[in-house]
């Protein structure tokens, strides 16, 4: 791989290596280099540059242009290093009581699960032994297995590789950038093929689940909590190359649920929904029951359910109207019986 990213950054323009390489754009900026003549080679361009200004950072040409390399390269082999996860297994531990789960459940690619349970129950915490790969070092002795193997420390804590991605029910952006900026800045990390495109996906689809919509230049700090939701769950589906994907309680968000659910299955990535809302718990293709923090059973959708849930779609679009009514200051209309 590095021998192709030196050969691009030897042979090609500036604009070029730019146009294959996205994030070189931020590796000249680090480097105080932010206007370099799009037209030239890399080493053209910086013959232009005097000596000392790269000596600031410690380089020499040569020197800077095999940082790039390396810079580069370490992203997208990252990147593609990625083995591509089949399934994900729960091996049981045990519940609040100390008693055995006697449990095992393997989930595979494209595969959407429901976590339900009484409050406190302990949904979360199974969510959160998902997301450290627990190896029996957790209150609940769980251990996950990817793709029937025992991970080593090494898969477990890899930050450039997170195998799963986390969708809490509190989430903060930390850095006043615009819509536009903060998608741009994740397409680039993530070396996205058409960048543009996926940036104007994710805005449309994320705006399609928010209720009142919202611009590219809006602030991401001044994001709702249920458009933060929304552009969280477009920018998973659509950039992260995360394959499991873990979501806490998004029925408060106020965003179209079913829709973000079909949209993160659509790339095969493994599904689990901690919820109390039957209709996401009836949409999922199985659902675990945890009590007293405890797997308590685990309940494929059966066909009859199936029929209630369509029933239940229709009293959900039913209380969506009443709620759309009330927000825009309308008179709440008679409810029309829905159920046959
Ligand atoms: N098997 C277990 N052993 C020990 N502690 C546990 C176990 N399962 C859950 N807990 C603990 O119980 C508490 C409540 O669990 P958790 O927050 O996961 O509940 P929850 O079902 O998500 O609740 P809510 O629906 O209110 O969000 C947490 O402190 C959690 O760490």
């Amino acid at each position: 791989m590095r021998q192709a990213i030196r050969e691009c950054a030897a042979s090609r323009t500036i604009a070029e290596i730019i146009n294959t390489y996205p994030v070189v754009q931020d590796f000249f900026i680090n480097y105080n280099l932010p206007n370099l003549q799009k037209n030239l080679t890399l080493a053209q361009a910086l013959a232009e540059i005097p000596q000392e200004q790269l000596a600031e950072f410690g380089l020499d040409r040569f020197s800077l242009t095999e940082e790039l390399v390396r810079f580069v390269a370490a992203l997208a082999g990252n990147l593609e290093a990625q083995e591509k996860v089949e399934s994900i297994t729960i091996i049981g531990g045990r519940n609040k009581a100390g008693e055995a789960e006697n449990v095992t459940l393997t989930i595979a690619a494209g595969e959407v699960i429901s976590i339900v349970g009484p409050t406190g129950s302990g949904k979360s915490r199974l969510l959160g032994d998902i997301e450290c790969l627990a190896q029996c070092d957790t209150p609940t002795n769980r251990q996950i297995l990817i793709n029937d193997h025992v991970l080593t420390d090494e898969q477990r804590f890899d930050m450039g590789n997170k195998l799963v991605a986390q969708l809490s029910q509190n989430m903060n952006f930390v850095m006043d950038v615009n819509v536009a900026e903060f998608l741009a800045m994740h397409a680039k990390i993530r070396l996205c093929k058409n960048p543009e495109q996926v940036i104007n996906r994710c805005f449309v689809c994320a705006n399609e689940m928010a209720g009142e919509k919202f611009a590219m230049d809006t602030r991401v700090t001044e994001l709702s909590g249920g458009q933060s939701r929304a552009l969280m769950i477009a920018d998973t589906a659509h950039m992260s190359a995360s394959p499991i994907v873990l979501i806490d309680e998004i029925e408060n968000a106020g965003i179209d649920r079913k829709q973000a659910i079909s949209l993160l299955t659509e790339n095969q990535k493994i599904v689990l929904i901690s919820t109390h809302d039957p209709l996401l718990a009836l949409s999922a293709d199985k659902r675990i029951v945890i009590k007293n923090g405890g797997i308590y059973k685990i309940l494929e959708t059966s066909d009859e359910e199936a029929k209630s849930l369509r029933d239940i779609e229709k009293l959900d679009a039913m209380m969506l109207a009443v709620r759309q009514q009330l927000r825009y200051g309308e008179r709440v209309k008679p409810l029309m019986p829905v159920l046959g």
